[in-house]
């Protein structure tokens, strides 16, 4: 997949590309409905003898117009990258999403961003929005086209009729919900990290853990324990993850809550080296524990519980 990164203003022009079925939208954590209009420009593109693209916006525009602080994405932009490369996409264009460029009329977005890459067909979502305060939609497309290209808008993809987006997994993810998180995204929710030094206290309780750091930009799942499968070097583990604050050890809560995975028949050092987790099931609340046994008598028992969950799912 070729991947164009551009600013406002940029400096292509039609005779740049090749003639493309453009797919528009943010996409954050390339979920089931973002699936269906990536992978509908995908067909009409081949169906026509084009070339297929995807584009996206970076940062986020409601973090730039300073509408929300912090977004707590379900996905960096380098993870969507390969989630999109994975789709089969031929072209991915990067927008920085600036004021300057949010400022753009409905029109000038078209005309610069659409018309000039030789697009030929657009596909976005029913309520996909552009140009200055989010003024033109797919009713309006029409218009702005100047009939230089044909448009496809993708029907609301839904769940027990409920519209599939990265606002509702992002609150669903936050509450532990990862089968219904897992459903809606067509993929277990995965977060990326390396492997840091934890307080080594693990081993000693017959439970080493691989501590992991997230990038601060990602959505951490409510704290607890969870069933999930570890990813290192192209190998898959099974495993019981603890998202929180160790309160059985620890009297003060530090800023974040710490990410640590025991990985099942696993014995390896891997500090400094990348993995990820992938969430199946929240099985328990994180607790405070009267004594350490008891704390190694409830591992255990996640242990068991984390491995019937593999062998029946
Ligand atoms: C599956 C699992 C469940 C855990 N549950 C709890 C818990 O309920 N309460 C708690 O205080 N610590 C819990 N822990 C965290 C342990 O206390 C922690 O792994 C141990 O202190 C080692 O920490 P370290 O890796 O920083 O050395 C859990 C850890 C795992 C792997
Ligand atoms: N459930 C859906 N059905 C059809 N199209 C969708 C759906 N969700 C998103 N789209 C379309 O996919 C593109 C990207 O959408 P966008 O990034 O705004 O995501 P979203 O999932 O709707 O997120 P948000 O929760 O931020 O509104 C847009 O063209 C949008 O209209």
């Amino acid at each position: 997949m070729k991947i164009i990164k551009l600013s406002h203003p940029h400096h292509f022009t039609r005779d740049d590309f090749d003639e493309m079925t453009l797919a528009l939208g943010y996409f954050d954590g390339v979920h089931k409905g973002h699936q269906r209009v990536i992978l509908k420009a995908k067909e009409i593109a081949s169906a026509n003898g084009m070339k297929s693209a995807v584009m996206t916006f970076h940062p986020h525009p409601l973090v730039v117009l300073r509408k929300q602080k912090q977004l707590d994405s379900l996905t960096t932009l380098s993870e969507k990258i390969k989630l999109i490369e994975e789709l089969g996409i031929d072209i991915l264009f990067i927008v920085e999403f600036t004021n300057e460029f949010a400022s753009l009329l409905p029109q000038q977005f078209v005309d610069d961003y659409i018309i000039s890459f030789n697009v030929k067909h657009v596909v976005a979502g029913f309520d996909f929005t552009y140009g200055h305060l989010g003024k033109g939609t797919m009713e309006t497309l029409p218009f702005h086209s100047r009939k230089e290209f044909l448009h496809t808008t993708v029907e609301k993809q839904t769940d027990d009729d409920k519209k599939i987006s990265s606002s509702l997994i992002r609150n669903v993810i936050k509450t532990g919900e990862m089968e219904y998180a897992h459903k809606l995204l067509g993929r277990p929710y995965t977060v990326n990290g390396v492997v840091i030094h934890g307080d080594k206290r693990g081993r000693t309780i017959g439970f080493p853990t691989a501590n992991i750091d997230v990038d601060d930009s990602i959505l951490v799942p409510e704290t607890g324990v969870y069933a999930v499968t570890f990813s290192l070097n192209e190998k898959e583990y099974k495993g019981v993850c603890n998202i929180g604050y160790k309160p059985t050890f620890e009297q003060e809560q530090k800023p974040k809550p710490s990410i640590e995975v025991n990985i099942f028949e696993f014995n390896d050092e891997i500090y400094g080296e990348k993995a990820s987790i992938s969430f199946y099931k929240r099985l328990r609340s994180e607790q405070k524990f009267s004594s350490i046994e008891a704390l190694i008598n409830q591992i255990t028992k996640d242990k068991e519980e984390a491995l019937k969950y593999f062998e029946k799912n």
